[in-house]
């Protein structure tokens, strides 16, 4: 940051005693001079800093107004292929649409043919794209060190060893891989009904084999990046591959490895290329070293085949919701820290939970602790358990019943 240069002196009052009237009367007429000066300058200062303030705030008010246009809306990614005195030329990613668009006057300076741009619903450029802040950030989270372990998953041990046995083993023991000459499963999909515990199982394989754990969500990709799908996968990998260890998750994969539809619309060739390049990542895949793929999601009907031949999502493991016990292993999990009366009887309140997944246990012991608080107790009573349940059922919320919207898909 430039400082601003410093403020000048404040004049000093120099009178000799055997100073006599005309001297002093001078003196004070210089003094006088020198303080109407350094008035001045101060003036001129204040006016600079006044108009560098309105600057600055011009600055943020634009800044606010491109991050509200940021929050507010799905954008698209364009490439800007020529300036024109009429406007920029852009052309849309995925559908490859050119179009004139006015640029407001900052962007004009700022923009250069070919930047990639995010725009709009009515293709206005809303901010210029630098390689560094560009979808490949925004789109994956990457964790170093995901905190999760698998004593934090209850209710599903044979999901969590198959996951192990599919995917921690050819990460710690890849040489008894190479010994015995078999290829590891290249690519393990969860599949069940939403907050089983599916992602959670993905971050915990990564913690405990010191992976990176690198998520990637379907979903954004065909509804928040368009245009730029293919081009994420394939930088999903490479950086998986900078990092390995690593685990890769994608979540909701069904969003683009659906099966295929006759429709010819530029959004379906769009998730059609993107899912082109997922297969053909994972055929490339084996040389890709220490580096192993999870998926996820809830509409397995809705898969294409080919993402589960063999060499690609080859190891289905079913994530299902919890029976009675597990439930009553995840409310033990999740009330771990809290401290709970003792008329509480776990294993009494899970048979009561039928259908509740683990995300609903987890919301019931928020909730049942929210009514403790309400109460101004610190203890939570088996009464919250209760009243936090029917506050449960009585909201749309949930728990996800199988009659309830989620029941049209298979689980
Ligand atoms: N088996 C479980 N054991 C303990 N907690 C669980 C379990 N399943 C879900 N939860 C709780 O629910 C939250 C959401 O779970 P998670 O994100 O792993 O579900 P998911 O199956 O990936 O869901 P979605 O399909 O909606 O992405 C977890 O952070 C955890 O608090």
């Amino acid at each position: 940051m430039s400082r601003s240069p410093s403020l000048p002196d404040r004049p000093r009052l120099d009178l000799d005693p055997d100073m006599n009237e005309a001297e002093r009367l001078e003196a004070l007429r210089k003094h006088f001079e020198r303080i109407v000066q350094v008035n001045d300058e101060l003036d001129d200062r204040l006016d600079e800093a006044q108009s560098r303030r309105a600057d600055l705030r011009e600055e943020v008010d634009e800044l606010k107004r491109r991050n509200e246009a940021l929050k507010t809306a799905s954008l698209y990614i364009a490439t800007v292929e020529e300036l024109t005195e009429d406007g920029a030329v852009i052309k849309q990613h995925g559908n490859n649409q050119e179009v004139l668009t006015d640029l407001s006057p900052q962007l004009e300076d700022e923009l250069e043919a070919g930047d990639r741009v995010a725009i709009n619903d009515s293709f206005s450029v809303q901010t210029v794209l630098d390689d560094e802040t560009d979808a490949r950030a925004q789109a994956m989270e990457v964790d170093a060190d995901p905190e999760v372990t698998y004593d934090d998953i209850g209710g599903i041990d044979e999901q969590v060893r198959e996951v192990r046995e599919a995917v921690e083993d050819p990460l710690i023991n890849a040489d008894a891989f190479r010994e015995v000459g078999i290829q590891p499963p290249s690519g393990v999909l969860l599949h069940g009904p939403p907050g089983t515990g599916k992602t959670m199982l993905a971050k915990a394989v990564a913690n405990e084999t010191d992976a990176t754990f690198i998520k990637m969500a379907g979903s954004e990709l065909v509804r928040k990046f368009i245009g730029e799908g293919a081009r994420l996968v394939r930088d999903l990998f490479d950086l998986a591959g900078e990092r390995e260890p690593a685990v890769i998750f994608i979540d909701e994969i069904d969003a683009v490895a659906a099966k295929r539809t006759d429709s010819k619309t530029s959004g379906d060739a769009e998730v059609q290329r993107t899912m082109m390049q997922l297969l053909s990542e994972m055929d490339g895949f084996d040389d890709r070293g220490e580096v192993r793929i999870i998926a996820a999601t809830n509409r397995f009907d809705m898969l294409d085949d080919a993402i589960l031949r063999p060499g690609r999502f080859d190891r289905l493991i079913e994530v299902p919701k919890p029976g009675p016990e597990g439930r009553e292993r995840i409310l033990d999990i999740h009330t771990a820290d809290m401290a709970v009366a003792d008329d509480v009887d776990f294993a009494d309140i899970a048979e009561d939970l039928d259908d509740y997944s683990g995300a609903d246990i987890a919301a019931l012991t928020t909730e049942a602790g929210m009514f403790a608080i309400r109460d101004e107790r610190t203890t939570v009573r088996r009464a919250d358990f209760e009243d936090a349940r029917e506050k449960i059922e009585t909201s749309n919320e949930g728990p996800v019943f199988n009659d309830g919207e989620f029941g049209r898909y298979q689980y």
